[in-house]
């Protein structure tokens, strides 16, 4: 049975990166991705985005909606520092399995809880079932129509706190307009946007940071 485009992307990593270096296993993917097979990463440019938003809110707990194949799972927990962890949900299967042995050669594995299955469904357990008090920090890079029925489902739950910061992939590319509207409309949420560029295309794109006003 021929290979999935994840299972190429893993077994270039397996094979090319360095086992216990985050850095090499992000290296090795954003090498694959744009020399031999796009594939939906958040990708080296808007990765820097990612990665100082990360780093200025310094999470002890992370939530990541939509791992695929574990690039930004492992682009957040190689910035955590210790004792702070990142929760990641992913409802495939094959993209969970990938995900995983990807986290697990990355050395991150100790940082990350990979929660299998639909986020509409793990948001409401995140309290009692995985212990979680509230979010520092949520990175979303789900289904775009998705960004708006979980925020709001955050909020149900109460996970945010006043200062919690939402980081949302694709506000133009895909794009997610409805989410936009909502969040940019939303007197709760003080937004920035920060124009980048589609992952290993020349495409425009954007990131949008929603920080909870409580
Ligand atoms: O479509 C995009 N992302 C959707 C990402 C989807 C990933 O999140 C999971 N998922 C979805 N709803 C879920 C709900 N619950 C759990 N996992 C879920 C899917 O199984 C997939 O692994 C995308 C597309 C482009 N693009 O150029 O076309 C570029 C990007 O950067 C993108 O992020
Ligand atoms: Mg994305």
């Amino acid at each position: 049975m021929n290979q999935t485009k994840e299972q190429r992307i893993l077994n270039f990593v397996l094979q090319n990166a360095v086992r216990g270096d985050p850095c090499s296993v992000l290296d090795t993917i954003d090498k694959y991705c744009s020399q031999k097979e796009w594939a939906m990463n958040v990708g080296d440019e808007k990765g820097l985005i990612l990665d100082k938003t990360v780093e200025e809110v310094n999470p002890s707990v992370a939530l990541e909606l939509g791992t695929y194949c574990g690039y930004s799972a492992v682009r957040i927990a190689r910035l955590l520092k210790a004792g702070a962890y990142l929760l990641t949900v992913e409802f495939n299967p094959e993209f969970a399995a990938i995900a995983k042995q990807m986290i697990e050669f990355a050395g991150v594995q100790d940082k990350v809880k990979l929660l299998e299955g639909p986020s509409e469904e793990i948001i409401p357990q995140l309290k009692k079932k995985y212990e979680v008090d509230t979010l520092d920090f949520v990175f979303l890079d789900h289904w775009k129509d998705r960004y708006t029925p979980d925020t709001i489902l955050l909020q149900e739950c109460n996970l945010l706190r006043k200062g919690s910061v939402l980081l949302a992939d694709n506000i133009i590319f895909p794009g997610a307009p409805e989410f936009l509207n909502y969040i940019r409309n939303n007197p709760h949420f003080q937004c920035t946007n920060y124009p980048s560029h589609l992952e290993y295309m020349k495409v425009g794109d954007a990131m949008e940071k929603a920080v909870f006003l409580g």
